[in-house]
């Protein structure tokens, strides 16, 4: 691995106070984009900081390259200057007196002067902007600056670079499609970069992998599709994607595990856990919005409580008849009003359960009105 983080903790009080990071690991390829995402004060920026050797770990390793950056046992710890990485945040600061050639240029005054320039003359060509090269900061548009802050951090090619937020004072438009253009610049200059957000889209149109993190601990790291069909724990998710958890029953059928929900029986379900996983087979079942298909042939029917349309599919929120609440995605075409009662059925891929949160209420026949 590139990038190694062992069991890193960040603590700012005292040993007694909760870390700000726990016990997180994880590692990145040479030229990989990881990202880390989680809602405010979940210890992104602490993690990221403790990379860059701004903030010390008082427990576990970081190495580059095989290299010992931090190591709490043995008390290495390189000071942020010696680590040759580089760093791009949300107040990207733009020398507002320096042309944009200029600003690009200030860390590569060791350089010799041609050689310097043609640097510079790469990082504008690699985000588009050759043309701005004399203007003023001032005189380009919110995105733009970010893509030259970038250019000046990816200037003295750095061997690691650490985003946090970057986007964040950009509108939403603006940011998905900073994204992708980040991502292609990255891969197109090779570098290895990690990147701090709480926004989805962003994460998903950049990274190859995902750090999803909740009160200092690192929850699941993996790609976009692991994250969300086969989240590792409720918060996960809860925080990616729309879905909600339903009551189910996991009974042995002739072929294999059966799933029984409120909405149905899941036949044949692939990666499903075995009855015997779970007390009774009584467990929680994600539902994802896309797991849940609009058919009116089906005996099982939903109300419509909400809808939000989203261009191609409408969003909804559906309750049935027993009170169970469920989302589903469904073709705009299909433009049903709220209060209708329309068909649905399961059409689950991936089984994720987990174990029953609240104890569920008395099933009907056990009750003595059954
Ligand atoms: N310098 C500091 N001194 C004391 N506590 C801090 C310091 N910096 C952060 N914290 C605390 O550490 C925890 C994690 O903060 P951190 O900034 O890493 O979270 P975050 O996920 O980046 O949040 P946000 O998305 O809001 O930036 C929070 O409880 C925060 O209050």
């Amino acid at each position: 691995m590139f990038l190694q983080v062992e069991s890193v903790t960040v603590r700012y009080g005292g040993a007694d106070a909760r870390p700000a990071v726990d016990s997180a690991s994880f590692g990145l390829a040479a030229g990989e984009i990881g990202v880390l995402i989680g809602p405010s004060g979940c210890g992104k920026t602490s993690l990221l900081r403790a990379v860059a050797g701004l903030e010390r770990a008082s427990g576990g390793r970081i190495a580059v390259e095989g290299r010992t950056l931090d190591d709490a046992t043995s008390g290495v710890h390189l000071a942020p200057e010696d680590r040759r990485i580089g760093m791009v945040f949300q107040d990207y600061a733009l020398f507002p007196h320096l042309s944009v050639a200029d600003n690009i240029g200030f860390g590569l005054a060791h350089l010799p002067r041609a050689e310097r320039q043609a640097r510079v003359q790469k990082m504008l060509d690699l985000v588009g902007l050759a043309h701005a090269a004399k203007r003023a900061p001032h005189q380009l548009s919110g995105g733009q600056q970010q893509r030259i802050a970038l250019a000046r951090a990816l200037a003295p090619e750095p061997r690691l670079l650490l985003l946090d937020e970057p986007f964040s004072s950009l509108d939403v438009d603006l940011r998905e499609h900073l994204a992708q253009e980040l991502r292609a610049i990255l891969k197109a200059s090779g570098t290895t970069a990690l990147f701090v957000t709480h926004d989805q889209l962003e994460a998903f149109a950049l990274g190859d992998a995902i750090g999803v993190m909740h009160q200092g601990r690192l929850e699941q790291w993996g790609d976009a599709y692991t994250l969300y069909h086969r989240p590792a724990t409720r918060f996960v998710a809860r925080f990616i994607g729309h879905g909600v958890f339903t009551p189910a029953e996991i009974v042995a059928c002739a072929h294999g595990p059966c799933v029984h929900t409120p909405f149905g029986e899941l036949d044949d379900p692939a990666e499903c856990p075995l009855p015997d996983a779970y007390p009774d087979g009584q467990c929680d079942l994600l539902l994802r919005a896309d797991d849940v298909i609009h058919d009116d042939a089906s005996p099982v029917k939903a109300q419509i409580e909400r809808k939000a349309f989203r261009g191609s599919e409408f969003l909804y929120t559906l309750r049935l008849a027993s009170g169970e609440q469920v989302m589903a995605h469904v073709p705009s075409h299909h433009d049903h009003a709220v209060g209708e009662w329309i068909g649905i059925r399961p059409a689950v891929d991936h089984v994720v359960t987990f174990p029953r949160d609240v104890p569920p209420a008395p099933a009907p026949h056990h009750t003595a009105a059954g």
